[in-house]
């Protein structure tokens, strides 16, 4: 039988993005299969938060299309994209601090969100899922800590755990590392792994420490552009990719970490 490659999940064509005349993305394309694990690098300004706030379907491209799943999403409200399935994380922590950790993860993973929904006890299927997240994210040992006083890196596991909680099949996650220790950037990195496959998981970042970990095909963007992809060791040996982050030390310092 001839072998047939599969739709990816997430298929970005020709899109073209503009804020008042000026083009912050241009005839851009890029697609990851599902089940995958991809990373999105480039210098400040390339275009990667421009790009994640087109497939959430915040901001709409001039022309050119976002298909989910082989279905065209880019005409779709915001709220029509995510019942889709695709659910994206911010770098800030999204938590209610005055709830505890068990009772963030219960007010997501349930399925009626209205009032009625919030005020009845948790069905024994949704303790479970809560105690299944609580484990995902490493988290069962705080289960019943406040959110407000868990560590930055633990806030940043549980609201990964809040997202993943709706079941999207895309996972977009911006910066998830900002701000942590060494060790919770190895612990986020083993989390992401055990979310990709059973989720298409999109990562933007700019610490290649953490790149490196994720061990991932990378997209890098610039001006608006795909410039590059491929694995982590032949991007870092293309002089182009260096060049691109030269003039902007911080990124410059982690790329050659
Ligand atoms: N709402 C907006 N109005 C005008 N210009 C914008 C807007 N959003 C983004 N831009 C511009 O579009 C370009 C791409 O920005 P974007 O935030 O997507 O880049 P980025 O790669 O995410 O950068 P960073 O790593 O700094 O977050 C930049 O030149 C930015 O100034």
């Amino acid at each position: 039988m001839p072998s047939e490659t599969p739709e990816p999940l997430l298929d970005v064509r020709d899109i073209t993005v503009s804020f008042d005349g000026f083009r912050a993305i241009t005839n851009l394309s890029f697609s990851v299969p599902k089940g995958s694990l991809r990373v999105l690098i480039g210098p400040n300004g390339a275009g990667k938060s421009t790009l994640l706030d087109t497939v959430i379907g915040k901001v709409r491209p001039d022309t050119g299309e976002v298909r989910f799943a082989g279905q065209v999403i880019s005409r779709l409200p915001e709220h029509r994209i995510a019942a889709l399935g695709i659910c994206r994380k911010f770098q800030a922590p999204g938590v209610l601090e005055g709830l505890t950790v068990r009772e963030n993860l219960l007010l997501t993973a349930r399925k009626d969100k209205g009032v009625l929904g919030i005020l009845r006890a948790p069905t024994g299927a949704e303790q479970e899922r809560a105690d299944e997240l609580l484990h995902l994210t490493g988290l069962t040992g705080r289960a019943d800590v406040l959110a407000a006083s868990l560590a930055h890196g633990e806030k940043q596991w549980l609201e990964i755990g809040m997202v993943v909680a709706a079941d999207p099949q895309l996972l977009l996650l911006d910066e998830p590392t900002a701000g942590m220790t060494a060790q919770e950037t190895a612990q986020t990195a083993d989390l992401i792994h055990t979310l990709a496959g059973r989720h298409t998981v999109l990562v933007i970042d700019h610490d290649m420490h953490f790149v490196e970990l994720l061990n991932a095909p990378i997209t890098v963007l610039h001006q608006g552009q795909v410039f590059r992809e491929g694995d982590l060791a032949t991007l870092r040996a293309d002089p182009e990719v260096m060049e691109i982050y030269l003039g902007r030390p911080k990124e410059a310092a982690h790329a050659q970490a």
